[in-house]
């Protein structure tokens, strides 16, 4: 029973041409790690208001500098981490061709992905399957694959932790934000969950990303990585390994916020590298509005024109069916 997509053969078959133009080269044998920001979100219900501050300012640094930055103390159960990661390694030992077939064959409107069909050389191909699951569709997707109701339940913790992050942060930005736009605009369901593996890949395909470099679609996304490592991020110019926090879930700034914030808050690329020896797992949850919701500037002159978010993701499939790349916020540049 073979679990794995055919990512070798596709692969090769793929031009190598312009393979490191639009990145730095992928050998990350002198790259150094780094430990993203760390942030104790145990202090925002401490009673104390300075405390409370703190925490809500380390957030914003974070936001601002580094666009990720690491929360502990979240208040998401070990036993709950512990759980959807065995739930996921079951769901993506399904035979391939089950899981292609359940999910109408890599289309896009499917849960399952792999590679990258649309790639039109090595250096838009991803070394990784996922199922890409709507949260409107959870309940679909929980029949299909005969799965648990784990991945329900992680949802419901998941979007109630990042609500608080994201009011912080819309908060700090001042009379543009009005109390109840995020409750309003951005519900469950229309957030995603993306579960990733990233299938060991032999040594002799060196050019070969994990995740190709990108940034994320979203207002904001958790991820939940286990202890392999692989994930980068660009940092002043130059990419960066994120040393993994098995007690923490990374959080990071995805092209909605932005543009909300007109450039304070940074949506920044990151990619994940290969392993030779060892698969990798890891959970994105991405905190999308619902498709007709404006993306708009907070503060004048905007750097990006206004948007809505359906605008958006058509725009990005056109780019991805036409060049094989994403190109996000660049396009709705004023
Ligand atoms: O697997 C990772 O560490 C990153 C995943 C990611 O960037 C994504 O799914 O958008
Ligand atoms: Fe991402």
């Amino acid at each position: 029973m073979d679990c794995e997509p055919p990512l070798a053969q596709v692969f090769l078959n793929l031009p190598a041409t312009n393979i490191e133009t639009d990145e730095q080269p992928i050998d990350v044998s002198g790259l150094k790690c780094y430990e993203l920001p760390l942030v104790d979100l145990g202090r925002l219900n401490s009673g104390h208001t300075m405390n409370r501050k703190e925490c809500e300012k380390e957030i914003i640094e974070a936001a601002k500098e580094w666009g990720f930055f690491q929360v502990v103390n979240h208040g998401i159960c070990k036993e709950m981490l512990v759980k959807l990661q065995e739930e996921q390694v079951k769901l993506f030992q399904q035979p391939f061709h089950k899981k292609a077939n359940q999910s109408r064959s890599n289309s896009p409107t499917g849960f399952y992905r792999w590679g990258n069909l649309a790639a039109t050389s090595r250096a838009h191909f991803s070394w990784s399957e996922a199922f890409h699951i709507p949260v409107s569709s959870v309940s679909d997707f929980r029949t299909l694959n005969h799965s648990s109701s784990t991945v329900e339940e992680y949802i419901e913790v998941v979007s109630e932790l990042i609500q608080i992050i994201a009011e912080i942060l819309a908060d700090n930005m001042g009379i543009c934000f009005h109390k109840t736009f995020l409750a309003e605009k951005v519900v469950p369901s229309s957030c995603y969950l993306r579960m990733n593996r990233y299938p060991p890949c032999p040594n002799s395909y060196s050019k070969a990303r994990g995740l190709v470099s990108h940034t994320d679609t979203s207002y904001l996304t958790v991820l939940q990585q286990d202890n392999i490592g692989g994930l980068q991020l660009m940092k002043d110019g130059a990419w960066i390994c994120v040393k993994p926090n098995p007690n923490a879930l990374v959080i990071n700034i995805g092209d909605l916020f932005e543009a909300w914030s007109n450039g304070l808050y940074k949506s920044v690329r990151h990619r994940v590298v290969t392993n030779g020896q060892v698969e990798r797992f890891s959970v994105a949850y991405f905190y999308c509005p619902t498709t007709e919701t404006v993306v708009r500037s907070c503060s004048q002159p905007s750097i990006y024109r206004d948007f809505t978010f359906e605008e958006f993701k058509r725009q990005i499939q056109f780019d991805v069916r036409s060049t094989g790349n994403k190109i996000g916020l660049p396009r709705f540049l004023r």
